[in-house]
């Protein structure tokens, strides 16, 4: 049996502002989550303080989407560990694939960012996944072992218990276009090889893999039934809390 923990991310991106963010929250938190699901939300910057007070009496996590890795200065825009921490968030999504391609975040960026979380005793989903052309010349577990390599698996065996992995090819994203269950499964299954490999068996089968990538109520339960996919990082399917609450219910 899969002890591992289940968990349902909704990424919202750079959707929703303060009354969206109130409406959507609402409907989750009156609607039926299974109890064996870790359910986050990732509101932008803007709304965080204000999810986490709406989500007080519920089980759902409120997790910010990035951080910058310096302690403070002069960084104009960004927003620290301990800014967050001081809002009450505890959990970050580093090295999405849009934070890699549109904001340069290279893995050398990421494995300090990583470093700051662990620091700041925050959990990490980190994201990684290859592009479209990585995948047609057949060199996408090579990319992806690099990103995890120079990105993340600098870390210690006991800072795992910190991490969430969450594979995101590209080439799924926001594209209605998802990979394969077994394309998935595949992916999965090479990631957690990886990490035992490095760090050893109960390591890799503790740690969390999220799938994402066009997840959707349709195709939900087929990928979640995998047995290496723990979950799944969820973006616009997220900002539907009718959609939201029918995938986190796939498993
Ligand atoms: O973080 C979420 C992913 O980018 C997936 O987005 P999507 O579900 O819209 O394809």
């Amino acid at each position: 049996m899969n002890m591992r923990n289940k968990i349902v991310a909704g990424n919202w991106k750079m959707n929703c502002d303060i009354s969206q963010t109130y409406e959507l929250l609402d409907e989750l938190k009156d609607s039926e989550l299974p109890e064996d699901v870790t359910v986050i939300v990732t509101p932008p910057f803007t709304s965080l303080q204000s999810a986490n007070q709406a989500l007080v009496d519920s089980d759902i996590i409120v997790a910010a989407q990035n951080m910058h890795q310096a302690a403070n200065g002069a960084f104009t825009g960004e927003v620290s560990a301990a800014m967050l921490n001081g809002v009450g968030i505890d959990t970050v999504i580093l090295g999405h694939s849009e934070r890699r391609a549109m904001f340069w975040e290279t893995n050398e960026i990421l494995a300090a960012k990583v470093n700051t979380a662990l620091e700041n005793e925050m959990t990490a989903i980190f994201c990684f996944g290859e592009e479209l052309g990585d995948r047609k010349s057949d060199n996408h577990f090579n990319i992806v072992k690099e990103q995890l390599q120079e990105g993340l698996f600098h870390i210690k065996a006991e800072n795992w218990e910190s991490i969430v992995l969450a594979y995101e090819p590209v080439w799924a994203i926001g594209t209605g276009e998802t990979a394969s269950p077994e394309q998935a499964q595949e992916m999965h299954k090479y990631v957690r090889g990886l990490v035992a490999d490095i760090f050893g068996n109960e390591v890799a089968k503790s740690v969390s893999i999220l799938y994402g990538g066009s997840v959707n109520p349709a195709n939900a339960k087929e990928i979640f039934g995998q047995e290496d996919v723990d979950g799944g990082l969820i973006g616009g399917a997220a900002l539907k809390a009718e959609d939201f609450i029918a995938i986190v219910n796939s498993f």
